[in-house]
Formats: C-alpha cells, sequence, structure tokens
C-alpha cells in the first residue's frame, strides 16, 4: 500500500468483513471487503475500487453514512451526489436509465434511488436492506458512503456502517420532524463514536422552503444532539430530488446562508484533535521464514514508528527497541498509521498473533474487565454468563457479560432493568474477559475500544461493543497462592479428582445413577460429593428460575463449585440437566485434560415422561410449570460426551458400573 493513502478501519469492519486474516494489507482487503460483502453492486468490484483510490490517492477521504427514516430520501440523497458529481460509470448510467422505466417510481424520468437501491427484492418493497458502500470523489476530496437502511429491525446495519464513518447524514422530512427512527440512528452515531451530523432537512419543496419549519426541525435536533454529546452539528435544507443545496446553494432559500450538502462534505473537518496517541500495532501474524529473522507484521492503526524506537508488548508489558521497518518494497526510515509493515526487533520478545505493539511512552493499557456499551444484534437473546468470543483488533478472547447494569431505550435515553437483551437492543454492561488485553477507550481510539461479540457455536456476529472503561477490580484482584495445591490434595487422598457432569432430561436417571456411582465410589475407598440440581437449587441458586438466562447462571455457579471441589482433591458428580451445549463446553472448559467426563444420560422424552416421577411432566403438559425441558424449554443433547447411557437398555446399576469402570481405567 502507498504511503498517504488513508484507510481506516475498525475492529467492526474487519471482524465483520472478514478482512486482512494474515494479509500484510488489510488497507487493500478493507477496500475489498467493502466492495464484497456489503455492497450487493457488481459494478463496484474490488479492482475499479482500488484503482479508483489509488488515482485520487492525494486527496483526504472522507468516510460518511447516511441515515433516516424509509422515505426520507436516502437513496436519492446518494443517488443524485454521485450523480451531480459525475463519477458514474457509463454502463451504469446506461442500466440506470432502463431500469428507472421499468421500475422508477418517477414517470420515466431518472430515478436516483435506483442507483443505490440495488437489489431487485429491495425494489419491489420499495425499502433498502442492507448496507451500500459507495465511492465517488470531488476536486477536493474523495468520499466512501455508507447507505444505511431505515427499517427498524436493520439497526445491526447501521451500526455497521456507522462504524468506520467520520460522520453522519442524518436525513429527516421536513414534513414530518424528528421520528422514533431519527432518535435512534443518532444514538447509535453517538454510541459509535462520530461526532460530525449533517442534518439534512430534506424535501423542503414540499413545505414551501418555508423557514420556520427548517428551523423548528434544527432546534430540537440540537437540543436532541447537546443531549448525546454530538459535537458538530451542519443543518442544511434540502430537496434531494430536485437539487436545492444539494451541490450548489438554491435561489429556493435566500433565507439559508449555509453550505450546500456537497460543500459541507467537503470542507468538514473531521480530525480528532485529541491527543495523538503513540504507536499502536496490532499483531496480526509472526512471520518467521527462517531462524534469523523473526518479525511481527500487522497495520499501524495510530501513530507512526522509527528504526531505534523503545516500545512495549501489549499486554506482556516487556520491552525492547525496533530493529527494522520491513516491507515488501523495501525497509523504510519511518512508517504511519494505515501502513502495513513488519517490525523486527532488538530483543527475542515472546510476541503473537494478537499482541499489540505500542510506543513505551505512549503505551495503550491492559485489563480483563470491562464496563461497555453493547448493541444486540443476533434473533437469540444475549444471556449474561454464557462464554462469547470478543474480538478486539486482531485478538480474540473468551468473554461473559457478568451483569447488564441497564438497558437503554434508544428512542428516550431512559435506562431500563434488564436480565436478557433482545435484538436491537442497547445495554451498559459489565465484562469478564479470560484474559487480559491492550486495549483504548472508544472515545480516544475506535481501533483498540470496538469489539464484536461471536457466538462460539454458529461463528455469527452478535453483537458490536465499545469499552467505556475498565473496571478497576480487575487490578486489585490477584490470585493469592497457596501452599497446599491440588496435586498434595490429590496424593494425600490417593485419587485423581475429577468432575463427573450428568446432564439428561428430567426424569433421565441422573439422580439414580449418580447416586449409585457416588455409593460404589465411597465403598472403594474414594472422596466423592454430589452436586445434584434441586439439592443446590435449594440453597446456592435459589434466586434462579428455569428461563434460559438463569438457567445459564445456574450451570455457571455450579461449574465453579465443582472446580473448587476438583481442586480440594475430590471426585465430584454433578446431577444437572444443564440444557445447553454451550454451558456445558464453559464447564468444561474450566478443567483441565481428562478431568471432565461427561455423561449423557440417554433417555427419550417419551419414556421420561412416561416414569415421571416427580409428577412434574404431567403438570408442565397442563401448562402449570412454563419453561419445562423438553416440553417448551429446548434439551441440546451432547454430541461428543465421554460416556452415553443409554437407560432403555441398561437398568441403572449396570450403568453406574460403566460410570465406575471408566473413572478406575
Ligand atoms: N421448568 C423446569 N424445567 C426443568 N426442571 C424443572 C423445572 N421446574 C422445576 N424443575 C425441577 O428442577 C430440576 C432441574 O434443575 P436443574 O438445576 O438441573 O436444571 S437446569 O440444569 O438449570 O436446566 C428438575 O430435576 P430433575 O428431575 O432431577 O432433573 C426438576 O425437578
Ligand atoms: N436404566 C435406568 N437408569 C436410571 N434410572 C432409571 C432407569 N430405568 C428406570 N429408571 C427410573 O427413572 C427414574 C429417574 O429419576 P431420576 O434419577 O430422579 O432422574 P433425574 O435425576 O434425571 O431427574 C427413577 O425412578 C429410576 O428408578
Amino acid at each position: 500500500m502507498k504511503p498517504g493513502l488513508e484507510i481506516r478501519d475498525s475492529g467492526f469492519a474487519q471482524a465483520r468483513g472478514g478482512a486482512a486474516e494474515g494479509s500484510t494489507d488489510k488497507a487493500e482487503a478493507s477496500v475489498l471487503a467493502f466492495a464484497n460483502p456489503e455492497s450487493r453492486i457488481p459494478d463496484f468490484a474490488g479492482d475499479a475500487i482500488a484503482a479508483y483510490l489509488q488515482q485520487h490517492e492525494r486527496k483526504s477521504l472522507l468516510r460518511f453514512i447516511t441515515c433516516g427514516s424509509v422515505d426520507d430520501g436516502k437513496s436519492t440523497l446518494i443517488g443524485r451526489l454521485l450523480h451531480d458529481t459525475q463519477r458514474l460509470f457509463e454502463d451504469q448510467l446506461a442500466a440506470l436509465d432502463a431500469d428507472s422505466r421499468r421500475h422508477g417510481t418517477r414517470n420515466g424520468e431518472v430515478d436516483y434511488a435506483l442507483l443505490v437501491d440495488g437489489l431487485a427484492a429491495e425494489r419491489e418493497q420499495g425499502i433498502t436492506i442492507d448496507v451500500a458502500y459507495r465511492y465517488f470523489g470531488t476536486d477536493q476530496r474523495k468520499f466512501i458512503v455508507a447507505d444505511c437502511p431505515g427499517h427498524e429491525q436493520y439497526t445491526r446495519n447501521m451500526a455497521t456502517g456507522a462504524s468506520t464513518a467520520d460522520l453522519a447524514v442524518v436525513l429527516v422530512d421536513a414534513r414530518k420532524g424528528l421520528l422514533t427512527q431519527t432518535r435512534r440512528h443518532s444514538y447509535i452515531v453517538s454510541l459509535l463514536g462520530i461526532r460530525h451530523v449533517l442534518l439534512a432537512v430534506n424535501k423542503m419543496d414540499l413545505v414551501d422552503f418555508d423557514q420556520d419549519v427548517f428551523d423548528r426541525i434544527v432546534g430540537e435536533y440540537r437540543e436532541l444532539a447537546a443531549k448525546l454529546g454530538i459535537d458538530h452539528v451542519q443543518a442544511v435544507p434540502l430537496s434531494a430530488l430536485n437539487g436545492d443545496n444539494l451541490t450548489a446553494a438554491s435561489a429556493s432559500t435566500p433565507w439559508y446562508t449555509g453550505p450546500s450538502v456537497l460543500e459541507h462534505l467537503e470542507t468538514v473537518d473531521v480530525s480528532h484533535r485529541a491527543a495523538e496517541i503513540g504507536l499502536r500495532l496490532p499483531v496480526q501474524w509472526v512471520n518467521r521464514p527462517h531462524q534469523d529473522f523473526r518479525g511481527f507484521a500487522g497495520t499501524i492503526t495510530a501513530g507512526s514508528v522509527r528504526p531505534g524506537d523503545e516500545i512495549v508488548a501489549l499486554p506482556s508489558g516487556r520491552r525492547s527497541r525496533v530493529q527494522r521497518i520491513v516491507t515488501a518494497d523495501g525497509d523504510l526510515a519511518q512508517a504511519f498509521a494505515g501502513q502495513a509493515v513488519t517490525l523486527t526487533l532488538a530483543d527475542e520478545l515472546d510476541i503473537s498473533r494478537g499482541d499489540v505493539i505500542a510506543s513505551a511512552a505512549q503505551p495503550a493499557q491492559v485489563a480483563d474487565q470491562f464496563a461497555a456499551h453493547l448493541l444486540w444484534m443476533d434473533a437469540k437473546p444475549l444471556l449474561p454468563s454464557r462464554s462469547y468470543w470478543l474480538k478486539i483488533g486482531t485478538r480474540t478472547v473468551a468473554v461473559s457479560i457478568t451483569e447488564i447494569k441497564h438497558k437503554i431505550d434508544v428512542n428516550t435515553q431512559a435506562q431500563l432493568a434488564a436480565r436478557q437483551l433482545e435484538l436491537n437492543e442497547v445495554a451498559y454492561c459489565n465484562l469478564s474477559l479470560d484474559q487480559p488485553i491492550a486495549f483504548e477507550v472508544y472515545r480516544d481510539n475506535r481501533d483498540l475500544g470496538g469489539f464484536v461479540l461471536i457466538d462460539r457455536q454458529t461463528n455469527a456476529t452478535v453483537a458490536a461493543g465499545t469499552l467505556d472503561f475498565a473496571l478497576r477490580r480487575a487490578e486489585n484482584i490477584h490470585w493469592q497462592p497457596v501452599d497446599v495445591d491440588k496435586a498434595a490434595r490429590s496424593r494425600s487422598k490417593q485419587q485423581t479428582p475429577r468432575c463427573v457432569w450428568f446432564t439428561g432430561l428430567s426424569g433421565s436417571g441422573k439422580s439414580t445413577i449418580a447416586n449409585l456411582v457416588d455409593k460404589q465410589l465411597h465403598a472403594l475407598g474414594h472422596h466423592t460429593f454430589i452436586l445434584d440440581g434441586d439439592n443446590v437449587r435449594h440453597g446456592l441458586n435459589k434466586d434462579l428460575g428455569f428461563t434460559d438466562a438463569d438457567r445459564v447462571e445456574n450451570i455457571r455457579r455450579v461449574a465453579e463449585v465443582a472446580k473448587l471441589m476438583t481442586d480440594a482433591g475430590l471426585i465430584v458428580l454433578v446431577s444437572f440437566i444443564s440444557p445447553f451445549r454451550a454451558e456445558r463446553r464453559l464447564a468444561r472448559e474450566l478443567f483441565g485434560d481428562g478431568e471432565f467426563v461427561e455423561v449423557f444420560v440417554d433417555t427419550p422424552l417419551g419414556e421420561a415422561e412416561r416414569r415421571d416421577v416427580k409428577g412434574l411432566y404431567a403438570k408442565a403438559r397442563a401448562g402449570k410449570i412454563p419453561n419445562f425441558t423438553g416440553i417448551d424449554s429446548p434439551y441440546e443433547a451432547p454430541e461428543s460426551p465421554e460416556l452415553r447411557l443409554d437407560t432403555l437398555e441398561e437398568d441403572a446399576q449396570a450403568l453406574a458400573q460403566r460410570v465406575v469402570d471408566y473413572l478406575r481405567d
């Protein structure tokens, strides 16, 4: 990549677009990522974009998003900007002409919205349903615009577009004024750190270019922006359809003396005046072609670097000096943000993918617990205590949400109590990671402060978030070393500590079999303990019910207790329905190799229901117990348990013997 090409990319785009895994040129890959998964319009192929960007390399780049409600005129605005700045490709124009005749809503005249609403399905519905990235340029500047859909359920796409933008064009229909959507989108704009809004009060022609209407809307919006901490608002009275105040001043608004939309986009200064942060190089891969060369490759996301500079590797905190800055075109004397480089260091430091190389004088911070804002983007709700992947910069770690402090009504900013989060909801949460990471608060650095959460089973991106601050408690709690450790306890008990985890439907036979195993082991002189769902729910977990969220927390706690018991040298028999794979995996990950033995007590629902030891199935069928496992709450059978016990094939005694044999092996 050539110096001077100003492409920035945030953690969001990387994780979503899958850009640059192991690539030496993230910026180029980002460009392609824009062209590919987001924009569904084939004309903007990666090559064309790269060529275009190269041609306009020396101009500054403004990334912006457009947002507003359906029918506010976003697509028309962008289409017209593209058209009027004459960056349209010839064939696109030809296609547009034909399309307008076929689909256009404007009696055979060119319909600019069709330039942007790429998909046939969208045209039929008359709405834009995905983020579409467009490139255009003028003599002053080049632009990348993300067109964000206006429909309520597509908040997720809007957040995707916003995560890389410096400015948001917020469209308001002059006849309607601020709508719920305007508030929602402005909230997300502020959440994702955009400080500049161009408020386009559109369709002014339909209110006779009435200044009072404009002033009233602008006044209301300024109030909202102030509450949200959006510092810079430029309002423009607009008719995107007719082009008033779009690229030049309109004769219809003599009372307006500000810039046109395009003039503002061309001249607005979006550079962050925040204190210049030092070098940040999230390591994408460690390049070790032979014994004598060890280089750390990645794209510099902030600051600059020269050979001789003192650096610190994070999170380890080890220091060294930069020896060389290697690129495909030879070594550099200095490299800047946006450049993909390989650094070699004066000392042998243990640095791996996901670490951050930072300037020693101005390092990033390190922590493993945070307060953060989360935008939930999955149809399945967020369950606190469940383990997800958190991807930040080039690092991926396991995370759980330890507390939802409150969710936020994005329309009113009201704070509401919540135990779980649904699609498109925003919440303020505490997060706990399984290892420390290098980070910066999102306000200061989007690259090291913005993250996504990934479902560990489906690999789907389920949330986007911003780190607000590290929790103090993380700094102040340390592991207390103990002299009598697990190995010592295990030796004195003459046994290998284990966690034997029985899972299965209610009435499958977990308790019966666990009890028999316990008796046998005890008779053999082993030190054991049974943790049974029914019992633990009378004490430690008596605050929990049977919602998905409560079951997740139930299992998390009992897994932690089982872990403590194995640390005490015991063989623990855990007998819980534990219906979700994710939590059984979480439990497994607490233990060492071979220590966790998953026993699937496999009894078909019909059989468990026939037994109905406690009469619960009958009640559940009668609608008296909501969320009953197997009836109206799911059971996810283990895929590869250490033992599967078929209770239709063998009796409880024989099955217990199989468990004991397994353990004694
Ligand atoms: N709605 C609902 N669904 C399932 N089970 C219910 C429910 N309500 C009460 N019970 C009784 O609670 C026992 C299950 O508790 P667990 O802690 O093992 O459940 S879970 O692991 O959190 O899913 C379970 O005990 P077992 O029959 O021993 O499995 C039931 O007796
Ligand atoms: N092969 C078997 N293994 C375990 N239990 C069985 C078997 N066959 C019948 N049962 C009966 O099924 C019931 C299982 O109940 P329980 O052990 O309390 O189940 P859970 O703890 O899974 O809810 C008991 O009444 C038990 O006698």
